[in-house]
């Protein structure tokens, strides 16, 4: 073990991405686990498959990666290829009590282990259900895995993801399989790489193609988007989580038209718009007189939605009553109409949930039920807000006003001046896209305006895009610079006397990460390093060549107040950093 850990420790520290070092931890985890199964009961009678890294830190997934046994590398996993996924209840008893679980997948049996050396004791958790979901279960029997183990990634305080490892041994069905010294040796292994997977940034994703339901994809949304659309091709539930106007309908929609279920009914409720006392029909339907009022009959969202895929959208709002319906349905896959005597409905629908609330926080508060968040937390992804993707701005405002210009001219030609562009990226997007699809609205019909009517050409100046953001009551146009930075360091204070409370430090020395904030984010506009440096008064740096190796020290500051503040992601400028130098 002595050996197992100097060597990860060594590949950790050379590990440039959370690629490598997953890789560089699942290499060991895997060859310990063969090596014991060669020695134990269970010699020459099964074998070990493979290992996954999952991290999901906050509320969304960010980093899944795979490595076949044997295998040099892991890799992220792929569309197309039955996904190794968690069950519900493998992360709610590893996400609540930061323990180790192993399941046995014939049987659907889901043990979990505490204590330093895995010692069982079961006995005191008083803890959640312990059934594997039976999409998981189909999911891992169709790769030949009979026996999972599941160990935490902690850090203090804690639990930032998962690693899980599959095994194939039908001999082993209904016995033990992972022993206790074992999961021992593997929660060591993922307590030392845990801080290494958290801190690395993600390897650039290859460029996904863009497509009609989600036609713009930025390099910060490339990921996440990866992993949705394997998310999309399973059964489970999708959590689909961010700030409001970020796409979370639309996100839903591609899912579906990437799902088994693509060509059946996609169906969207928004509880926003339900009242609560009308949410357990809605969802279920209800007979003809079931309660005073029902005048006719409704079949309600899941059986409009029946073989299909059906939205839940902000589902925060939904009643308790509602929720333990719903825990109901995706458990049994069985409900009943309100006021049908006629026996239970089997539910043929895949479910996807949308909300831009806390719930974790909403669960805590007693309002949402913990056993139903664990369980549409299955695979959660978390849009970000527009100002944090700021690079897909530009093609946004050109898809939306091209599309808004075909409304009435089918052959026109729309385009952005680069000025109003430039506008566009320096406002702030607290609406997102809704927001920026509305501004886009009033610039072109000011654009029309004073063009004097319809028209096939048409160009949105910075006139039109400052006209129309200034319609929004100044809350879209940016303040002065310094009352920007104020704020900004008014968050970091806020920070550390939230940190003093705890008895933790913040460095004052971090805020010297500001230099290269403005440097990355000069970079970025200009779209060359060179460019930033000169634009700021450093062009000796770019004549003594010395611009990259410059670049990338302050780049080093902004990834250390990033990762001080607790902020999950690659670096805002990684991207930008020469990959030969990372
Ligand atoms: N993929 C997309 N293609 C085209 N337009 C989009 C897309 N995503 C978002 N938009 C624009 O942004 C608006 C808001 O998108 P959407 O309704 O999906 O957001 P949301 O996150 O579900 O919002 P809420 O939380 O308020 O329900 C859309 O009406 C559309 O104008």
């Amino acid at each position: 073990m002595q050996d197992l850990l100097a060597t990860l420790c060594a590949s950790l520290l050379a590990a440039r991405t959370f690629e490598g070092a997953a890789g560089a931890t699942l290499a060991p985890m895997l060859g310990r686990a063969a090596e014991a199964l060669g020695a134990g009961r269970h010699a020459g009678r099964g074998r070990i498959l493979r290992g996954m890294v999952h991290l999901r830190p906050g509320d969304g997934y960010r980093g899944l990666v795979v490595m076949e046994f044997g295998a040099a590398a892991a890799r992220p996993i792929e569309a197309g290829t039955p996904a190794h996924l968690p069950s519900a209840s493998a992360w709610r008893w590893v996400a609540t009590y930061g323990c180790a679980v192993t399941i046995d997948v014939t049987l659907g049996k889901v043990e979990p282990h505490l204590g330093e050396g895995g010692v069982v004791v079961r006995e005191k958790l008083a803890g959640p259900d312990v059934t594997f979901g039976r999409e998981s279960a189909a999911r891992l029997l169709e790769r030949a895995a009979t026996h999972l183990a599941v160990v935490p990634l902690r850090l203090p305080g804690s639990v930032i993801g998962m690693i899980s490892l599959e095994a194939d041994c039908q001999a082993a069905i209904g016995r033990p399989f992972w022993g206790p010294e074992m999961l021992g040796a593997l929660q060591l292994l993922a307590d030392v790489a845990a801080p290494h997977l958290a801190a690395l940034p993600m390897a650039p994703p290859p460029a996904a193609p863009a497509d009609e339901l989600l036609p713009v994809l930025g390099a910060k949304m490339a990921g996440l988007v990866q992993m949705a659309r394997v998310f999309a091709e399973q059964e489970e539930t999708i959590l689909l989580g961010g700030p409001t106007g970020a796409g979370k309908s639309r996100i839903a929609r591609w899912c579906h038209a990437r799902s088994r279920r693509k060509g059946k009914r996609f169906e969207a409720l928004d509880l926003m718009t339900v009242p609560d006392e009308l949410q357990m029909g809605e969802l279920f339907g209800w007979k003809k007189g079931a309660f005073s009022g029902a005048v006719t009959e409704n079949p309600g969202a899941v059986a409009r939605a029946d073989g299909g895929t059906l939205f839940i959208d902000e589902i925060d709002k939904l009643s308790l009553k509602a929720q333990a319906g719903l825990l109901q349905v995706l458990e049994e896959r069985r409900y009943r109409a309100l006021g049908d005597g006629s026996g239970e409905r089997r539910a043929d629908v895949r479910f996807l949930v949308g909300t831009n609330a806390d719930l974790g926080a909403a669960v805590l508060a007693g309002k949402f039920r913990e056993d139903l968040y664990y369980r549409i937390n299955v695979l959660p992804v978390k849009l970000l807000p527009l100002d944090e993707r700021a690079d897909e701005i530009p093609q946004w405002a050109h898809y939306m006003l091209q599309r808004r210009h075909a409304e009435s001219a089918a052959e026109g030609r729309a385009r952005v001046a680069p000025l109003a562009e430039r506008a566009l990226i320096a406002a702030r997007w607290p609406g997102n896209l809704r927001q920026l699809d509305n501004i886009i609205r009033r610039a072109y019909a000011l654009a029309l305006v004073e063009h004097g009517g319809a028209t096939s050409e048409i160009t949105l100046e910075a006139r039109h895009v400052e006209r129309a953001l200034g319609y929004e009551g100044g809350g879209g146009a940016k303040d002065s610079a310094f009352a920007s930075i104020r704020r900004a360091a008014e968050a970091v204070v806020d920070e550390a006397e939230r940190r003093e409370a705890a008895g933790e430090v913040l460095d004052l020395d971090l805020a010297e990460a500001f230099r290269g904030v403005v440097l990355g984010t000069a970079a970025r506009r200009r779209s060359s390093k060179e460019a930033a440096f000169r634009l700021l008064g450093k062009a000796g740096v770019v004549q003594n060549r010395n611009h990259q190796k410059a670049f990338r020290r302050e780049i080093e500051k902004v990834n250390a107040l990033v990762r001080a503040l607790g902020q999950d992601g690659a670096g805002p400028f990684d991207d930008l950093v020469e990959k030969d130098e990372t």
